[in-house]
């Protein structure tokens, strides 16, 4: 009944902006998100957090107060519930007004809370619903206790197009097994996805013995692992707020879920790598800084969806080599993608304008339904107007500090470089990551110069940005090239290796499979 934009179709009551407006200006739709949670004295987490993540994505938030908290970065000192007659009144004033894109809720703390959000959700649909089920707070302060888990279960969990637990909640929800591997997360979220949510996110954060920190999300057929290495710092408090808030921001504007979350992530992990030093309260617990995109030091004022691991399968695609095997480029995508390709770059040298923004326009779309990021080789134009999500751009293409300044900070930006110099200037100017080659020789790109094995692994040890390969790297070869062994090297990029093939699915399955038991190698 409350459906999620862009994966469920709109509700019938569903209103236009438009239609109660008198005035005949043009109008700008803003997307929108409302939270349902608890406030946090101390600003790191609940309904605080709620707002300062929305506002850093772009997204406008409104604020129903389940609960006041005294709270500081030392723990919870003390819960006041508010009637759930004044949370019906806050529902009502807002939900009557507002269009809201997601609800996301947070500390639920009583039953009765939970029927008057319900009661009011079925007076007021609205497009998707994010459950963050909040129960434990991070300091160890019970939020919402063990009466909560019948509704949650029998009522919430149904409804909700996306549920976010950590172990410890996710245990809870399921009475109490034991999860402490990312086999059990997976079990868990299996379980939970049964109890009617559309996608289950199990957070790892807090799983023993780890050095990286793993996400299992479930989609009801397939599981993904979301991994990224674990950020030593103090300052954690408020991460889940934030994760399930930034899932309903993006979701708001239009993402698919997988892509919503992936983007959730990192947006967490940026922040917290950003505060990791930072010191607010004398408390073991302290917050991070959500709007670390707006700071100065350009190399921190990043905030960028890209994550280097990204680069581990980089398909390139080449028009006349689709042309010639009678296929379109979205077609092509959608194989590559298919077969596991990491990173999808739309390089058309040939292409007419007109006709390359639509076919990036639909690739835009396949790749964000996959959660996978799609840049553009060279045209900035192109990638501005379809929006993708990053350019790629050679020594002679838009020096990457004017790209940078026309694509602001959110996007991914790749230079190729075949020198330290190129390398060090790319990482001055902004760059996210590099590719370099050609690693061998190639008959994709005429005139380019082949740096083999050796001049790959000078960039690699001088560089401060990730690296990817590039230049006549396909299945027979991509294993030596990993065997560099250098830790900036996150894959390989492949123009003919996929695309002037017959089969662009089966030759990106067996590349993939060659590049994961090359990584079990090295
Ligand atoms: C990942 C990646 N690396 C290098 C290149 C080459 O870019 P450039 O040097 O601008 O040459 P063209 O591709 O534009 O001919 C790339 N496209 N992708
Ligand atoms: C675009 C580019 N830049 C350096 S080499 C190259 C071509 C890579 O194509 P292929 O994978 O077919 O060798
Ligand atoms: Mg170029």
């Amino acid at each position: 009944m409350y459906s999620l934009g862009g994966i469920r179709s709109l509700p019938a009551n569903w209103r236009s902006t438009t239609a109660s407006m008198t005035t005949t200006e043009s109008v700008r739709k803003v997307p929108q998100v409302l939270t349902v949670a608890g406030s946090d004295s101390g600003a790191g987490a609940g309904i605080q957090a709620d707002l300062k993540v929305c506002a850093a994505r772009g997204v406008y938030c409104a604020s129903v107060i389940t609960a006041v908290t005294a709270q500081n970065t030392r723990g919870v000192q003390s819960v006041h519930l508010l009637p759930p007659e004044f949370v019906s009144e806050q529902l009502k004033s807002v939900l009557s007004d507002f269009e809201f894109d997601v609800v996301k809720t947070g500390m639920l703390p009583s039953t009765e809370i939970v029927e008057v959000l319900l009661q009011n959700l079925s007076e007021f649909p609205v497009r998707a619903l994010v459950v963050d089920p909040v129960m434990v707070s991070t300091s160890g302060h019970v939020l919402a206790g063990s009466s909560v888990l019948s509704i949650f279960r029998e009522r919430l969990l149904p409804i909700a197009d996306i549920i976010t637990p950590n172990v410890k909640e996710a245990s809870a929800l399921l009475g109490g097994v034991k999860i402490e591997t990312v086999e059990e997360m997976r079990s868990a979220a299996k379980l939970l996805h049964e109890m009617g949510p559309r996608f289950v996110l199990v957070k790892g954060g807090d799983l023993p013995d780890s050095s990286d920190s793993v996400d299992v999300y479930f989609d009801g057929k397939e599981f993904h692992e979301l991994r990224s290495p674990r950020i030593a710092t103090r300052n954690t408090h408020g991460t889940g707020c934030t994760l399930a808030s930034c899932i309903a921001a993006e979701l708001a504007k239009g993402s698919s879920m997988l892509s919503a979350v992936k983007v959730a992530k990192r947006f967490v992990d940026n922040a917290l790598d950003y505060s990791k030093d930072i010191v607010i309260g004398t408390g073991k617990q302290g917050p991070f800084d959500h709007f670390f995109s707006l700071k100065k030091d350009p190399q921190s004022s990043r905030c960028s969806i890209f994550n280097p691991d990204d680069l581990f399968l980089y398909a390139v695609t080449d028009s006349r080599m689709n042309k010639k095997w009678n296929r379109s480029i979205v077609d092509a995508v959608k194989a590559a993608i298919e077969g596991g390709a990491t990173i999808i770059q739309l390089r058309e040298k040939e292409a007419e304008t007109r006709e390359f923004l639509e076919e990036a326009k639909s690739c835009v779309g396949i790749c964000r339904s996959h959660g996978v990021c799609l840049l553009i080789n060279d045209r900035i134009d192109i990638a501005l107007a379809c929006d993708a999500d990053g350019v790629h751009v050679g020594q002679s293409d838009m020096p990457v500090d004017l790209v940078r300044s026309l694509l602001g900070p959110d996007k991914i930006i790749g230079v190729s470089c075949k020198t330290p110099e190129q390398a060090h200037q790319a990482w001055k100017d902004g760059a996210d990551y590099i590719g370099s080659g050609g690693v061998f020789p190639t008959n994709t790109k005429a005139n380019n110069r082949t740096i083999g094995l050796d001049g790959l692994k000078t960039v690699c040890e001088a560089s401060q940005l990730p690296v990817v390969a590039i230049g006549g790297i396909g299945i027979s070869n991509a294993v030596s090239v990993m065997q560099i062994n250098t830790p900036n090297l996150k894959g390989v990029a492949v123009v003919s290796a996929l695309f002037d093939q017959e089969c662009v699915l089966t030759q990106t399955k067996k590349l993939h499979k060659t590049l994961e038991e090359s990584k079990k190698e090295v």
